[in-house]
């Protein structure tokens, strides 16, 4: 492997910040970060270029403890192949965690050398202080550093009004009221993304993270509007780059499994700010009405005479959807839990007959 201060320029493109690497590191590893991963393997950047790797076979191990497997935000190194085989994780300075107050086995790496975790409130409706709250959890104990940015506040009359309430409710974390759409607003949060900086905007659909990252960037690259592909279950996949190179020398993770911190899959659709769009929803002729085009349907009334806000009620779609891939991936993780607890039973049974234990 080439020295790594030779590497450093190219290594500071994807957040490489200077650490001392492991003495007896073989000569042909290379080292990059995990940018996204599928079922199939991992996508990394070695910052050239994106490309996909497999994990080294002691990785899937069934009973590794899930958090030593690579995560998004690692920074491996991989020996070259068809496909390059990620060989070892390199000591992370921060563990974005999810079920942080659940059993340490179900605990899952959401993102490793993650510095700060913007998240994203919007000003128009959107601002929720319980739900930030929610992801200060999430954040805690990780490292990263939150910052909680309130956008559209060029929208906003009361902005003022909800950053002291938010200054009284969450004391001591940094906060800003800004316009996405302005560099001079967003210059604030540079602070927080200077060389060898990594951060993840969360927050919910349509609160401004495209929006932000475009103006980050300074040019219109991020397309704004994701490309998603419905189907019946209501699954999406989404577009867009993993891993963006800011021109103030840090970097932002974007991945779908990021966006995914936003809902749980226990949150209720009819007791959150959409309440009135579900039980329209609820109220059409048929009820399993799609609320495109059949007859009866409340919602496409009350889009028609101007009741109900289309980009509101695509912003409602887009939430249930994403709700319900959640709860379809809780409900798994649950039955699959009782089921091996089920066969922990049976196999206890099973050696206590065998050996006369109980
Ligand atoms: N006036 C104003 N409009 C904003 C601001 N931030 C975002 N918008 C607008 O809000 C809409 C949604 O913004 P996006 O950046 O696409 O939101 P997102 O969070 O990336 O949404 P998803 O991709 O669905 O997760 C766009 O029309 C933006 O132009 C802001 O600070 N001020
Ligand atoms: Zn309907």
């Amino acid at each position: 492997m080439p020295p790594v201060a030779d590497l450093e320029p190219r290594l500071a493109r994807i957040g490489w910040r200077a650490q001392p690497l492991p003495s007896d590191i073989e000569a042909d590893l290379a080292i990059a970060r995990v940018v996204a991963q599928h079922r199939a393997g991992y996508q990394l950047h070695d910052g050239a270029a994106m490309f996909n790797a497999q994990p080294a076979a002691r990785f899937l191990k069934r009973d590794l403890d899930p958090t030593e497997r690579p995560a998004v935000g690692d920074f491996v190194l991989v020996a070259p192949g068809t496909p390059p085989t990620i060989e070892r994780i390199l000591p992370r300075r921060t563990e974005l965690r999810r079920g942080a107050a659940g059993e340490s086995h179900q605990r899952q790496i959401i993102a490793a050398n993650i510095d700060a975790v913007l998240v994203l409130n919007g000003l128009d409706g959107d601002f929720n202080p319980a739900r930030i709250e929610r992801y200060l959890l999430l954040i805690q104990g990780s490292g990263a550093t939150p910052v909680l940015v309130l956008t559209k506040a060029d929208k906003a009359t009361d902005a003022k009004t909800a950053l002291a309430e938010l200054h009284r409710r969450i004391p001591g974390v940094a906060m800003f009221a800004i316009n996405a759409k302005s560099a001079d607003s967003v210059a604030p949060l540079l602070a927080w993304l200077g060389p060898g900086h990594t951060a993840v905007l969360v927050g919910s659909s349509g609160v401004g993270k495209s929006t932000l990252t475009n103006t980050l960037l300074g040019q219109e690259r991020q397309a704004t509007k994701a490309v998603r592909e419905h189907d019946s279950r209501g699954r999406h996949t989404t577009t867009h780059r993993a891993l963006i190179p800011l021109p103030s020398g840090g970097c932002l993770i974007d991945t779908p499994g990021m966006r995914e911190l936003k809902l749980t899959g226990e949150e209720e659709l009819d007791q959150s700010q959409f309440a009135d769009i579900d039980e329209l929803a609820q109220s059409c002729r048929f009820g399993d009405c799609g609320h495109v085009s059949e007859p009866g349907c409340a919602v496409q009334a009350a889009l028609a005479d101007g009741r109900l806000d289309p980009a509101r009620w695509r912003n409602y779609l887009k939430l249930r959807d994403e709700l319900a891939a959640a709860a379809d991936t809780l409900e798994a993780q649950m039955r699959r839990k009782s089921e091996s607890r089920v066969l922990t039973k049976a196999l206890g049974k099973r050696l206590g007959e065998k050996y006369g234990k109980r």
